[in-house]
């Protein structure tokens, strides 16, 4: 791979053991995907923040980096909010280790907000074309295919090299090449709500690692592309799909239909709403919503579905803090139910999760990986049944 000057002398170890270091990583996956250069970066997003997959390993890992990132950089989620992690259940060593960890990239110059919804933040745009290295699954699922910028799925640590240099080794989703669907997904129902979360799930399976065109019959909308990005990155590893008429680059450019097609039924969908994933043998105890990170728009439609209800179970919604702190009186109405509003974690990577045995989730996301990471079961549904199965919402 092609360096310049510049970055030969950081190779050479010129400002410091850092950046050399991240260098080396650098060149590393440069040198493995045939890469010819590296490329400046817009933004990074950084995962492995959770001391619950970071442990203690991690934490001395990014305790040890020194200097500062050279473009704008923030987390993915923590493992407890920050402020009300008590109320979580967090006990004290744990929220011990997370300050330590989030103090540790504080230090290298990386915002505070930890999530998986950067897109949403008013000071960390994204626009079409733009190089990035982000790492959690969703956020380069959206990155790549609603906002048509590029990025690979960078791992924690190549994220936060990429950042401390500002620029990424061109190859994968930063080449035109790789952007070219290779499987054609044909919706053969109108859809809603939860539905796509459920898509999603069916079709990552079925797509594997490939780039998925779909042809469907209803327009989702970006909270719903959202959701069937997460799950088609969780249940499959489709970083890249598109869907025709909708997301940028099928406006833009002329794709050639894929050979190999396949046609997603209604009774595909009904079937996976009755399944649950992992040892269902219990009823629901729970609820959770905001996998990935509620928008403004789906915080209002929660609150909207617990208007005048209580809840009986613990019912958590996952946002970004600034998403929460910029909508008050709907963070406001929905706990005036008992459900919480949490921030800057989720129930995938907070270990508060592990207490309850069932949860109900409108995430397709959540529902593939709540059995693996969090040895809980999970039923999909839409957020009014979530509340109802898995909240025990009832009138008030
Ligand atoms: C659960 C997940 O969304 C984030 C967890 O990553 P981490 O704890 O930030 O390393 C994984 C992913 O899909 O990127
Ligand atoms: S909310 Fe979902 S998408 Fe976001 S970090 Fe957690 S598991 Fe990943």
């Amino acid at each position: 791979m092609y360096l310049t000057p510049e970055e030969e002398r950081m190779m050479a170890g010129e400002s410091g053991p850092t950046l050399q270091k991240a260098m080396e990583i650098l060149v590393a996956l440069g040198d493995i995907y045939e890469a010819d250069r590296l490329i400046p970066i817009k933004s990074a997003q950084i995962a492995g923040v959770s001391y619950k997959t970071m442990g203690d390993a991690g934490l001395e890992w990014i305790s040890d980096l020194e200097g500062k990132v050279q473009v704008p950089s923030i987390l993915n989620p923590a493992g407890m909010d920050l402020e009300r992690w008590q109320e979580m259940g967090i006990s004290a060593e744990f929220a011990e280790k997370q300050q330590e960890i989030i103090e540790a990239y504080r230090n290298l110059g990386i915002g505070v907000q930890c999530t998986c919804t950067p897109y949403y933040l008013q000071s960390f745009s994204a626009t079409y074309g733009d190089h990035l290295a982000w790492s959690e699954s969703s956020a380069v699922s959206y990155a790549n295919s609603v906002i048509g910028a590029r990025t690979n799925r960078e791992g924690g640590p190549s994220a936060l090299c990429a950042a401390l240099v500002g620029k990424t080794a061109n190859y994968g989703y930063h080449l035109d090449e790789n952007r070219i669907p290779e499987l054609m997904i044909s919706v053969d129902c109108e859809l809603d709500a939860s539905d796509y979360a459920v898509l999603g799930y069916i079709a990552g399976k079925a797509a594997g690692k490939r780039v998925p065109l779909f042809k469907m019959r209803s327009t989702p909308h970006r909270d719903q592309l959202k959701a069937l990005g997460a799950a088609m990155a969780a249940s499959g590893a489709v970083a890249l799909y598109h869907v025709d008429g909708v997301t940028p680059e099928t406006c833009r450019k002329d794709f050639e239909p894929p050979a190999e097609q396949l046609t997603i039924e209604k009774s595909q969908i009904d079937e996976v709403y009755e399944t649950v994933s992992g040892d269902g043998i219990t009823e629901c105890d729970s609820a959770a919503v905001g996998c990935p990170h509620c928008s403004p728009e789906e915080l209002e439609d929660v609150a909207a579905k617990l208007e005048g209800k209580v809840v009986d179970n613990n019912v958590w919604i996952f946002t970004s803090r600034e998403v929460a702190v910029s909508n008050p009186k709907i963070v406001e109405s929905i706990e005036r139910s008992g459900a919480k509003v949490l921030c800057d974690t989720c129930m995938v990577v907070s270990p508060a999760t592990d207490k309850f045995s069932h949860m109900a989730v409108n995430s397709g996301k959540a529902y593939a990986y709540l059995p693996g990471m969090c040895k809980v079961a999970a039923t999909i549904a839409n957020i009014e049944k979530c509340m109802e199965k898995g909240g025990g919402a009832h009138s008030d």
